[in-house]
């Protein structure tokens, strides 16, 4: 895994931004997996600014919310819309549908729209406080595919911000399995904030186990970690 470490929320999100801006001119018509979450914000400014040609681009978000619909202001589609769509032009973007009345269908769907497409070439992943990817919550299995997934309280809390009430956090999400990102042929891990030290701690130092989800990147061949706005005392 490579890690690169910038101190500045700018400079994390700028670099960030470059990698995809790099995979773009390498490869115009490249399968981008997309992330949400407050991390990632910056460097969807970052690119909204950027001339970066995402014309021939397919995206794919990780996960979505079950039984929010796509226009509810905290749907991962919103979030998406507006951070970069509404913004710049991809050929297409896709997002599970957690409305869908039947949602291993909607999975399976998912699924076979990422074969259709060769697969991901670069994909995008937070971290959560929990060492969740994705929506991959501890205990996952590792050859876990797209499926729906219960929340755990903590990650409820965590995105609770986001939303007027907890109670309005919905409790369930579709989400790409851990198998279906390691098969990413490039995969960038965005940690920032010193909310993140103790789970970046655990990725860095602490052994592959199901019950930390991010610690299975360490068995991809092609991952750049990259930190920032933690201290970073060990390495
Ligand atoms: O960037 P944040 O808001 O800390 O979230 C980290 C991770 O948690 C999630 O928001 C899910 O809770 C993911 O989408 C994200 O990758």
């Amino acid at each position: 895994m490579k890690h690169l470490q910038t101190r500045h929320y700018h400079d994390f999100s700028k670099q960030a931004a470059n990698l995809i801006i790099n995979q773009l001119k390498a490869k115009p018509n490249s399968t981008l997996g997309l992330a949400t979450g407050g991390t990632p914000k910056g460097m969807y400014e970052v690119l909204r600014h950027s001339k970066g040609d995402f014309s021939q681009a397919v995206t794919f978000n990780l996960d979505e919310y079950v039984g929010l619909s796509a226009n509810h202001p905290q749907s991962y589609r919103s979030f998406m819309e507006e951070q970069l769509f509404e913004h710049i032009d991809v050929a297409f973007s896709y997002i599970p549908n957690g409305e869908a009345d039947d949602l291993e269908v909607e999975c399976q769907r998912y699924e076979q729209l990422i074969k259709q497409y060769d697969g991901i070439d670069l994909q995008v992943l937070g971290l959560g406080h929990n060492g969740h990817i994705g929506f991959n919550e501890p205990g996952t299995p590792f050859s876990s595919r797209t499926h729906v997934v219960d929340l755990a309280e903590s990650t409820r809390q965590a995105n609770a911000r986001f939303f007027k009430h907890y109670e309005e956090v919905p409790s369930k999400a579709v989400t790409m399995g851990i198998e279906t990102i390691m098969e990413a042929k490039q995969i960038i891990l965005l940690v920032y904030g010193e909310d993140k030290q103790e789970a970046l701690e655990r990725l860095m130092n602490g052994e592959v186990d199901e019950n930390f989800p991010a610690s299975i990147l360490h068995q991809h061949p092609n991952v750049t970690l990259l930190s920032g706005g933690v201290k970073m005392p060990h390495y």
